[in-house]
C-alpha cells in the first residue's frame, strides 16, 4: 500500500495537523502521543473528515472526493468502542461466516447470546477487529485496536493481525506496539511528522533500550524509568546481563525518537 500525504493540513479552532509524507508498506504504524493528530488523519483516511488543505492518497485513491472507491477499498475499526447497529453476537458471527467465510473463533462462544450493545468495552473492541478483519477490503485500519483489551486478547488479536493477507494501518501510542505492528512507521507529535521509515532504518546505530530493576549504573543518554537508552557495547551489556546488573538489552527503537526527563 501506498500512502501519500501533501501539505495535508486540517484545521479546526486551531491547526491539529499539517503533515507530508510518502511511504510504502503492507503494514503502517502510525504512533503519536494522546492529541497528536492520529484520529484526525484517519478521519480525512476515511472520509469522514476533508482536509482543510492538501491531500491525502491511498494506493492512488484520494478518499474523500472518491467516496466509492474508498468504501471498497478501505475498512475501519474506530478508537471508540461502539457499533452504530444492534444484534446478538452470534448472529454476527454467523453473517462473517456465511458471508466472507472468514475465522470469527477469536470471539469467546460465551459472548454469543449477548447482544452488541452489552458488549464490554474491550469485548465490543474485539468483536469490531474480527469485523474488519473479515472484510474483503485491501486496507484495513485500526485505530488504537489494543487500547481495551488484556493482554491475553490483546496477544491473539496481534497475531491474527499480522497473519493477514491485507494492508494494514495501526494507530497506538505504545512504542512497542508500533514496532511490532508495523514495517513502516510514522510518528506524528503535536499534529506534525515527527519522524518516518522502516523499523529497519529505525534500528539502524548503537544506541540500546536497556532494562533494568532498581537503579540503573550506566551513563544513560535517556531514562525511561527501568528502561533507558545508553550508547551501546554490546559485549559491555552482555556482561551486564550475565552478572544480573541489568535486565537485558535491545537496539533502541522508537524510544529514541522521545526525549525523557
Ligand atoms: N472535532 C474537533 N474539533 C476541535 N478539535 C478537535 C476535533 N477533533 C480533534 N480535535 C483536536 O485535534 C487534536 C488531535 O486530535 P486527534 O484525536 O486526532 O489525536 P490522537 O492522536 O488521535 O489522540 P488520542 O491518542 O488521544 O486518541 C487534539 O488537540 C484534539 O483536541
Amino acid at each position: 500500500m501506498k500512502v501519500q500525504a501533501d501539505s495535508l493540513v486540517k484545521v479546526f479552532d486551531r491547526e491539529v495537523l499539517n503533515v507530508t509524507f510518502q511511504v510504502e508498506g503492507k503494514r503502517i504504524a502510525l504512533l503519536g502521543p494522546n492529541g497528536s493528530g492520529k484520529t484526525t488523519f484517519l478521519s480525512i483516511l476515511s472520509s469522514i473528515l476533508k482536509p482543510t488543505k492538501g491531500e491525502l492518497k491511498v494506493n492512488g485513491v484520494v478518499p474523500y472526493r472518491e467516496r466509492e472507491k474508498a468504501v471498497k477499498m478501505i475498512s475501519f475499526q474506530f478508537e471508540k468502542p461502539r457499533f452504530l447497529f444492534n444484534m446478538k453476537v452470534k448472529d454476527l458471527v454467523s453473517f462473517l461466516e456465511k458471508e466472507y467465510g472468514c475465522d470469527t473463533s477469536l470471539i469467546p462462544r460465551e459472548i454469543y447470546p449477548l447482544y452488541l450493545s452489552g458488549l464490554s468495552s474491550g469485548q465490543t473492541q474485539l468483536v469490531q477487529a474480527v469485523s474488519v478483519m473479515c472484510s474483503e477490503s485491501e486496507v484495513k485500519v485500526f485505530d488504537e485496536p489494543f487500547s481495551h483489551l488484556d493482554v491475553n486478547v490483546e496477544s491473539k488479536l496481534r497475531k491474527a493481525m499480522l497473519s493477514l493477507d491485507s494492508d494494514t494501518i495501526v494507530t497506538t501510542h505504545v512504542p512497542e506496539e508500533a514496532e511490532w505492528m508495523g514495517d513502516v512507521i510514522v510518528v506524528l507529535q503535536d499534529g506534525r511528522l515527527k519522524w518516518y521509515g522502516t523499523v529497519e532504518e529505525l534500528y539502524r546505530g548503537d544506541i540500546y533500550e536497556v532494562y533494568y530493576r532498581g537503579k540503573l549504573r550506566l551513563d544513560a543518554l535517556c531514562d525511561f524509568g527501568n528502561v533507558a537508552l545508553v550508547k551501546g557495547d554490546e559485549d559491555l551489556l552482555s556482561s551486564l546481563v550475565k552478572k544480573g546488573e541489568i535486565v537485558g538489552f535491545k537496539r533502541a527503537g522508537v524510544r529514541k525518537l522521545y526525549t525523557c526527563s
